[in-house]
């Protein structure tokens, strides 16, 4: 039997495609448009799956801001659809979600229970499928990342590369801190998190998932920069001197214990993701 995949262009279904190999079918949006939540309910109705994983999503977020009501439908309409059918047809959704669900205050890292806050609008449609999602009842795993890389698509990595080759100087926040997540390594939980829910749906639940040590934005691009033999400066600023139309949380540690107590999953070291990253582009010093 075959895992269902949201998306098949994204970072992260890239990744699916490539690391599930025949176990996973994926579906691009002229197959299953998230802005039409019906095509997502009659493409898991209309198959016979052993899971589902959503790793499709509006991710542009600082035109959520101006565009919250289609991020809304995409983010958590569909989700909520998906969950329902899943539940409906008795097997897993795998729901990947993030970070910018937390307000960011303090330094110590989130745990999947804290306190939910999102600043921008972005973070309020991912927070709203993911409470769709468990309001279906069905069996789940949310998996909140954080900081998202790959050789594909649009990621800090590749800005960072463009800018480093046409800069001597580029100015970069550093009082963001974070988890630079490879797609790699997100695509290989969501997969290992799907066989053991069909195993055992008692293992429903919120989930982190992010690549460790914590690290600045600054802190990320110097590492970037080293791996890659690129030598611009790299001057810190605060976040205020980077307006961007939705304010992005300070701290975006989190806090992955239970994801490994309960999958046996550990925290990916993200300089080695980076490196294979680089290695891919052609970029690798
Ligand atoms: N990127 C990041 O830094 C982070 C991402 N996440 C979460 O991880 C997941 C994967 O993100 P990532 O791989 O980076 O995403 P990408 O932005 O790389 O890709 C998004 C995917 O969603 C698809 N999609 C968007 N709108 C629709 C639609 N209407 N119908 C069908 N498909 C659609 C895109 O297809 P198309 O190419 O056709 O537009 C694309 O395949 C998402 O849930 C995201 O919220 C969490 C934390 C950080
Ligand atoms: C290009 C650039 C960015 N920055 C800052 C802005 C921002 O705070 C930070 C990262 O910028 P980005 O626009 O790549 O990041 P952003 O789009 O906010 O990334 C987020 O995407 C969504 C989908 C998530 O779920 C989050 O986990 C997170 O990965 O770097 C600089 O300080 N200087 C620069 O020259």
């Amino acid at each position: 039997m075959t895992i269902l995949v949201f998306g098949r262009t994204g970072q992260v279904a890239t990744e699916l495609s490539r690391h599930g190999g025949d176990r996973v079918r994926c579906l691009g949006r002229d197959e299953a448009d998230l802005t039409d939540p019906g095509t997502c309910a009659a493409a898991i109705a209309g198959g016979t799956w052993e899971a589902v994983i959503n790793a499709a999503a509006w991710t542009a977020v600082d035109a959520a801001e101006e565009q919250e009501g289609d991020a809304l439908k995409i983010n958590a309409g569909a989700p909520e659809a998906m969950a329902r059918a899943a539940s409906a047809a008795g097997i897993p959704l795998v729901h990947i979600s993030t970070d910018y669900v937390f307000d960011g205050s303090g330094t110590a890292p989130f745990a999947p229970d804290a306190a939910t806050a999102p600043l921008g609008a972005y973070g309020r449609t991912k927070l709203a499928g993911e409470q769709a999602v468990r309001d279906a009842g069905g069996t789940h795993a949310i998996l909140r990342t954080s900081w998202v890389v790959s050789a594909h698509g649009k990621n800090f990595v590749k800005t960072m590369l463009r800018l480093g080759a046409e800069r001597d100087r580029l100015t970069i926040v550093a009082d963001q801190v974070g988890g630079p997540t490879p797609a790699a390594d997100i695509a290989r939980a969501c997969l290992g998190i799907a066989d053991q829910l069909i195993a055992d749906p008692g293992k429903t639940g919120i989930y982190h998932f992010a690549g460790g040590p914590d690290v600045s934005w600054a802190d990320f691009a110097r590492e970037i920069f080293a791996q890659a033999g690129l030598s611009p400066e790299v001057a810190d600023i605060p976040s205020s001197e980077f307006p961007t139309p939705a304010a992005r949380p300070a701290n975006s540690r989190m806090d992955m214990g239970t994801t490994t107590a309960t999958f046996g999953i550990a925290r990916p070291d993200w300089r080695a993701g980076l490196s294979d990253i680089l290695t891919e582009l052609g970029a690798k010093a």
